[in-house]
């Protein structure tokens, strides 16, 4: 994902509505019709179908629009393969436009009025109601027949995207969505297919070619230089080791432990848990050295502390000051265990004073409340002292401490963008769809993280990983994508029983898998 890197056509690019909307315009632009773009999509549709159920009754239920259209593309697909076919239309069929009409005058067979109910006897519904574009709510014979495809047992394929989900934010508009086993998506996935509640709607989601050709993808956002150096500035992605492997630390033969970067962990007195489990997902993930600076007097707490960290004590603000000196100490990883205490906040602000890279988790973050007491400082203070390489990674608890404004309306995805850009770092979501944005408007959408990874100490290893990439100097956000990436995938590969210890532990086993001479460049799941 860096700037010299051209990652427009993506396959884990994310696309908006709206820029799905530009590329389906660009495509027909370039010589490809409309009718053809929808007979493909149908086409697509009903194969995929076709490859995941035997042949039954399928209800088809058709929307208004362009999704509609498709529906009636599905319907003589699948007709014409001995499926039993019911077509159920929500509105009129006069009223059908452009490619949606020209597709319905080629379906031969009955068009019946949208029932309220699902009849017992489908074997598969077909949501053809509403696409990515939906913009409000799903209402009345629409909203009743959504509520019996839920309720009911018949398997749902969705066309293009669960209707009632907002593709480019994942909401259920006004709290209603159909629930689908399987989705099938145009060119490319929409963010409503990775972020939450959307991506558990979508059940299996389905990526089909439709023949929109991959170029128009440079013309949807962003900018090129005349040099051709591209500006990722507001592109998404889903998270893959694609987007950045190309820039991971591999040690190599000539390296020194100096060159591998040294990360400092600052523990607090009370929790020494969570900065030693920060410490060592930082050496874990192979940062050279790793020191674990504790006050003098912790230092006790501190003593299973394993013996590849360096434990060193100070004494006071000064002796801090001084352990921090040294430019070599590459990056610093403040909050998980710290306590909430004036102390931080300054502790904080001389670190990033000192511009190395700077991980701010827990309390390094929940001490800039603005309501924590009328002495403290406030989050501006916080992104004031933000100039140098940082990374934020609240959870929504944080999140909000810090952007008050922006935690109470707005999708993760647009309010994580808008807090990277307010604060100058960049800003890591967490949740089970955590959101990575930097300042100039990329963004990534993490979505390999299993639930086990809801446990104590599991955030202070992420940052240990961070911080511990960067140190070694990989660029910041991509070293936030690869920690988060990384996190999700050593959870997943450890399965039930996961406690935070494991997730350093386990990273090896995936560092293998994923190592250059492993042959792995990426994984679509
Ligand atoms: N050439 C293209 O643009 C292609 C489009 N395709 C399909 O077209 C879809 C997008 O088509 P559209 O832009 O027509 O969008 P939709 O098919 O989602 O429907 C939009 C229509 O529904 C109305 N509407 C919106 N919300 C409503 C609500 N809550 N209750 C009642 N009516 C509501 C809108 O006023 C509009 O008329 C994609 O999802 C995809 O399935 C595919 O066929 C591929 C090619
Ligand atoms: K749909």
């Amino acid at each position: 994902m860096s700037h010299t890197q051209d990652f427009h056509d993506s396959e884990f690019r994310l696309l908006t509505p709206a820029e799905m909307g530009r590329a389906d315009t660009a495509a027909i632009a370039s010589g490809i019709a409309g009718t053809v773009l929808m007979e493909n999509a149908g086409a697509a549709v009903a194969q995929a179908i076709m490859s995941r159920w035997p042949p039954g009754r399928a209800l088809v239920a058709c929307g208004p629009g362009n999704n509609g259209g498709d529906g009636f593309v599905i319907a003589r697909h699948l007709a014409a393969s001995g499926w039993q076919v019911d077509l159920a239309l929500a509105g009129e069929r006069q009223a059908l436009r452009g490619d949606a009409a020209w597709h319905a005058q080629q379906w031969q067979g009955d068009v019946s009025p949208l029932p309220e109910t699902v009849p017992e006897s489908v074997d598969l519904v077909v949501d053809a109601l509403f696409g990515a574009g939906l913009a409000r709510p799903l209402e009345g014979v629409v909203a009743r027949f959504v509520e019996s495809v839920n309720a009911g047992t018949a398997p749902v394929c969705a066309v293009d995207m669960p209707s009632g989900i907002d593709g480019a934010t994942g909401q259920a508009l006004g709290g209603l969505a159909v629930r689908a086993d399987l989705t099938v998506t145009f060119f490319r996935k929409k963010p409503g297919h990775v972020l939450l509640p959307g991506r558990l709607l979508c059940g299996e989601v389905a990526v089909v070619d439709i023949g929109i050709p991959a170029h128009v993808l440079h013309g949807l956002s962003g900018a090129s230089d005349e040099a051709g150096s591209v500006d990722p500035g507001n592109l998404v992605f889903e998270n893959d080791i694609s987007l950045w492997h190309d820039g991971y630390p591999w040690p190599s033969m000539e390296g020194h432990k100096y060159h591998r970067g040294h990360t400092v962990v600052i523990g607090g007195a009370v929790m020494a848990g969570a900065a030693r489990l920060t410490a060592t997902a930082a050496a874990r993930i192979g940062s050279g050295l790793t020191t674990l600076l504790v006050s003098q007097g912790s230092l006790p707490l501190y003593a299973s502390t394993p013996a590849s960290i360096m434990l060193q004590g100070w004494q006071d603000d000064a002796g801090l000051h001084s352990q921090l000196r040294d430019p070599r100490k590459s990056a610093i990883a403040v909050g998980p265990g710290a306590g909430v205490q004036r102390w931080l906040e300054q502790l904080v602000l001389h670190v990033l004073s000192l511009r190395r890279v700077t991980v701010l988790d827990a309390d390094a973050l929940s001490v800039f409340e603005k309501t924590r007491s009328a002495a403290s400082l406030s989050p501006s203070d916080l992104f004031r002292a933000i100039e140098g390489p940082c990374v934020l990674t609240p959870h929504e608890g944080e999140f909000a401490r810090l952007f008050p404004s922006l935690a109470a309306n707005g999708d993760k995805l647009s309010k994580t963008r808008q807090a990277a850009r307010e604060s100058g770092a960049i800003v890591l979501l967490k949740g089970a769809d955590t959101v990575i944005a930097a300042p100039d408007g990329r963004a990534v959408i993490n979505t390999n993280a299993p639930p086990t990874l809801a446990t104590g100490g599991a955030g202070d290893v992420l940052t240990g990983m961070i911080a511990g990439l960067a140190a070694q100097g990989m660029p910041v956000f991509e070293a936030a994508c690869a920690a988060a990436w990384l996190h999700g995938e050593v959870a997943r590969a450890f399965g039930p029983g996961l406690i935070a210890d494991d997730l350093p532990a386990g990273l090896p086993a995936v560092l293998r898998l994923i190592h250059p001479a492993s042959g792995r460049q990426g994984m679509r799941r």
